[in-house]
C-alpha cells in the first residue's frame, strides 16, 4: 500500500511560507489548513493565499476546508489548482454533489470527520471521494494531542475502502508524531498529516524520513 506525508503549514512561518515550502520539498503534499472562524474558532488565510502558494510550492497543495458553506466556496479552491480539496462532513449540504463537482475540475475529492462525527453514513458512498479525512483532534488549532478514540474508526474505514475496491486515500490529520503515526498506521490509515512535529524539528525533512519510516513499520 502506498503511503503519504503531508506537513501542515499550520506550523510554519507564516512570514516566511515559501522558504518553509522549500523546506518540505522531499513530502508528498503540503497540507493546507483553511479556517474560517465560524465552523471552528480560528481564522487562517483564503482562496488569494491559496492561489499564491500554489504558484510557489514544490509539491502540490492539499487543501482542508474548515469552514462553513463548502458547497459555496471549495469549488474556488479547485479552480486556482490545490490538488485535492477536502470539506468537511458537518458543513456540507450535498457531499456528494460537491465532491463530483470538485472531480469534474480535476480536483481529488476529500470529506472529513471530526472525531465526534460517525463514518457509518459515509460508508456506501465513498466511491464518490478519492480520501477520507479523519480529523484525530478537534479541528481548530495545531499542536494538540492525538484522540485515541478514533482509532476504531479509521479500522472501520480500512475495512470498508478494502471492500469498495477503490484507491480511497484514508488520511489522519491531527497530533500525529513518530509515536502516534504507528497507531494510526496500525489501524489503516495511508495519509499524515503532521504540522508541529515537522516544523517544530530542527531538520524537518529528517523528521518527514523518520516519520515515513515509523509508517512503514506499521503499515496495515
Ligand atoms: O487541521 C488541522 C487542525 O485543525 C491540522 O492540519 C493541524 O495543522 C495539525 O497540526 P498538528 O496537530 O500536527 O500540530
Ligand atoms: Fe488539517
Amino acid at each position: 500500500m502506498d503511503m503519504r506525508l503531508n506537513p501542515s503549514i499550520l506550523a510554519a512561518d507564516f512570514a516566511n511560507l515559501e522558504r518553509d515550502l522549500a523546506r518540505i520539498s522531499s513530502a508528498d503534499f503540503a497540507h493546507v489548513d483553511i479556517m474560517d472562524n465560524h465552523f471552528v474558532p480560528n481564522l487562517t488565510f483564503g482562496l488569494g493565499m491559496v492561489e499564491r502558494l500554489q504558484q510557489v510550492s514544490p509539491i502540490p497543495l492539499d487543501v482542508h476546508l474548515m469552514i462553513d458553506d463548502p458547497d459555496r466556496w471549495a469549488p474556488g479552491y479547485a479552480e486556482v489548482g490545490a490538488a485535492s480539496v477536502t470539506f468537511h462532513a458537518e458543513a456540507a449540504t450535498d457531499a456528494v454533489a460537491l465532491a463530483r463537482r470538485l472531480r469534474d475540475m480535476g480536483a481529488r475529492a476529500g470529506i472529513a470527520l471530526k472525531p465526534g462525527t460517525p463514518v457509518e453514513p459515509y460508508l456506501e458512498l465513498l466511491q464518490e471521494f478519492d480520501q477520507v479525512l479523519v480529523m484525530t483532534v478537534e479541528p481548530g488549532f495545531g499542536g494538540q494531542s492525538f484522540i485515541a478514540e478514533t482509532l476504531p474508526k479509521i479500522e472501520l474505514l480500512r475495512s470498508a475502502i478494502r471492500r469498495s475496491g477503490h484507491d480511497i486515500w484514508l488520511q489522519v490529520d491531527g497530533g500525529i508524531n513518530e509515536e502516534t503515526i504507528l497507531a494510526a498506521a496500525g489501524a489503516g490509515a495511508d495519509t499524515f498529516v503532521a504540522g508541529s512535529s515537522v516544523f517544530g524539528a530542527d531538520h524537518p525533512a529528517d523528521k518527514i524520513a523518520a516519520l515515513r519510516a515509523a509508517a512503514a513499520s506499521h503499515r496495515h
